[in-house]
């Protein structure tokens, strides 16, 4: 049904010619208001960002190996009785918040979120992250690439604490709104494997006031190596009093 309100939202905006021609400019803006009606607003979102031109990095692309693409199917799959969500990713972090997306101010322009700071694909982070409502979990499907290398063939144990603060901290940030990472403590129990794929599972433990507590565990898919375990602490909000 979204689908199909989607493919109909689009058809009527190309053939409207009229208000085309009227408004070039308010494509975004008036028509699109009302085929709001009956879409969800994140359907609507997504299809709004098509013509804001914001690329979602967290979608396969040729880089990816087998095992990645095995493992997002599995998790697309667990999306559609609603009990995870797919989080989509920008390559800057002001388009993930709303009512900032798109925005092209000066200063923005210049800035990129670290993680999606490669434009070659595969060569740094590969990933995507899925969350789960209930559980208050985040996690990350991680495939690093040869240049996060730390020891030859393996992943920066840095590369590593960049993979873990983002998902701990989109964790907080989804949990408990606006957060900063204040604390976060990691222990690397096996090195990750340049090309291989790994599960970064992090969830709250607990909120006490702007307290955010989280842990956090790096898995081969099979889940017999533990690479790394982490424990952190976010601050909620009030940092920007
Ligand atoms: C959805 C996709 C999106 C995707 C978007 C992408 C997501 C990317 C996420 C990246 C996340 C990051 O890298 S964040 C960047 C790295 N982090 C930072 O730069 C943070 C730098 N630090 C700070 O700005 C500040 O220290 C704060 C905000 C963390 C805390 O300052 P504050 O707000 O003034 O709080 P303060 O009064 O000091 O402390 C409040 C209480 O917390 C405790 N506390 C404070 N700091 C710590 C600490 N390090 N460890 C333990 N406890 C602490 C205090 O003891 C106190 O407890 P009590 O006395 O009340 O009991």
């Amino acid at each position: 049904g979204m689908r199909r309100g989607l493919v109909g939202a689009q058809a009527r905006l190309a053939g409207d010619k009229k208000s085309r021609m009227r408004a070039p400019c308010t494509a975004l803006g008036a028509p699109s208001l009302i085929f709001l009606h009956g879409i969800s607003t994140i359907s609507f979102q997504t299809w709004l960002s098509q013509f804001k031109q914001l690329k979602d990095y967290a979608l396969p692309n040729s880089s990816w190996s087998q095992g990645m693409m095995d493992l997002y199917s599995k998790f697309l799959e667990m999306c559609k009785d609603g009990t995870w969500k797919r989080i989509p990713s920008y390559n800057r972090t002001v388009d993930h918040i709303p009512g900032k997306a798109g925005s092209n101010e000066k200063e923005q322009k210049k800035t990129r979120l670290f993680l999606r700071s490669m434009d070659a694909e595969g060569v740094g982070f590969e990933y995507a992250m899925f969350f789960n409502p209930s559980e208050k979990r985040m996690v990350c499907l991680f495939q690093p690439g040869p240049y996060l290398e730390g020891p030859p063939g393996f992943a920066h144990g840095g590369s590593t604490a960049a993979i873990i603060d983002s998902t701990v901290g989109s964790c907080a940030l989804v949990v408990a709104g606006r957060a900063m990472t204040a604390n976060l403590s990691i222990n690397y129990r096996s090195p990750i494997p340049l090309g291989s794929v790994v599960l970064v599972d992090s969830k709250v433990d607990q909120v006490e006031e702007r307290k955010v507590f989280l842990s956090c565990e790096v898995r081969s898919i099979d889940g017999q190596t533990l690479h790394a375990e982490a424990t952190g602490k976010d601050l909620a909000a009030g940092f920007h009093r």
